[in-house]
């Protein structure tokens, strides 16, 4: 119903594939049953929007592109379009399951293809940072014929990352939405294409899922916004003996925490950059939890939750 507030949640690529798993499509489509089984319960009560980022699957499609010389590669945007087919389907055949065991029975859902405008001039262009693909130990460093950077969590490939400027389907998101399907859009931040009038061209990059679901959660005028992960929020003095979890906080707050360089880089920082800047554009809730706490979170008692005030 279109009273209903509207729930923009994102999910992490990387919380897909647990730590220590390779990836297989049995293990990425059990990580998504505890998920996804509170989000079909929250249909009930909100109109739901899903994100999905692509870190880790749309590397491990372009190391299989490469590894074969018989047919020819697919551009990167091409590679990413491939991982909204791939993980939108998950997702899809995992929501469907639940609603079945809930008895949901007429709640309808759509995976779109989503196009993300970026500036051919953005500085992300020439200084690769987003991480993809699986880990690599330093001996593998000067093995592989592509640029590799040390990342919090491990060393990893880095291609191109420029940032969202808005979202090519918002109206039709927002449509979707308001006749309450729930929309799995965005998917891993979206495929990066550069607008020349009327006609868009692919780029190849992957563009960071945290900030664009930001701009769609801005651009929809969502009225909670929630980045689901492998970690229960942001912490600070994260790795070291007194961390603590920011459990509620202004966005004022959260941003100081930001500049004192709290966040890692390639995580947690895109995270709390990306809830900051829908708080201060919306003056609407943002919340960072973990998957299994995305109900909990929700009603204010578990993760990271950033107001305005
Ligand atoms: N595209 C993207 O941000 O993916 P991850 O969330 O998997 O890093």
């Amino acid at each position: 119903m279109p009273n209903k507030p509207i729930l923009l949640i994102a999910f992490g690529g990387n919380a897909l594939i647990k730590k220590g798993q390779s990836g297989t499509a049995s293990q990425q489509l059990s990580n998504l049953t505890a998920p996804l089984e509170q989000l079909a319960k929250l249909s009930r009560d909100y109109r739901i929007v899903i994100t999905h980022g692509n870190g880790p699957q749309v590397g491990n499609l372009l190391l299989q592109q490469e590894a074969c010389s018989e047919v020819p590669t697919m551009p990167l945007e091409i590679i990413g379009a491939m991982t909204q087919g791939q993980i939108g389907y998950m997702i899809e055949s995992t929501l469907d399951t639940s609603l079945m065991f809930l008895g949901i029975e007429d709640k309808r859902f759509v995976t779109l293809i989503t196009y993300v405008v970026v500036d051919d001039n953005d500085p992300g262009f020439a200084n690769p940072t987003k991480p993809i693909g699986p880990f690599y130990s330093p001996e593998d460093a000067d093995k592989v014929p592509y640029t590799l950077k040390m990342t919090d969590k491990g060393l990893r490939r880095v291609v191109a990352s420029p940032r969202p400027k808005t979202i090519v389907e918002r109206h039709e998101i927002k449509q979707l939405v308001d006749m309450d399907f729930i929309v799995i859009c965005c998917g891993g931040g979206g495929i990066p294409v550069i607008r020349h009038g009327r006609k868009f061209t692919g780029v190849e990059a992957v563009i960071d899922k945290d900030l664009a679901s930001s701009v769609l959660a801005s651009e929809i005028r969502a009225d909670l916004f929630v980045i689901a992960t492998d970690v229960s929020g942001a912490y600070i003095d994260w790795g070291k003996d007194g961390q603590a979890l920011l459990k509620s906080l202004s966005v004022e707050e959260l941003r100081e925490y930001s500049r004192q360089g709290q966040f890692p880089s390639g995580s947690m920082d895109p995270k709390v950059r990306a809830i900051a800047e829908f708080v201060e554009k919306t003056g609407n809730r943002g919340v960072i939890c973990n998957l299994d706490d995305i109900t909990e979170a929700i009603a204010g008692r578990s993760g990271t939750q950033v107001t305005r005030a």
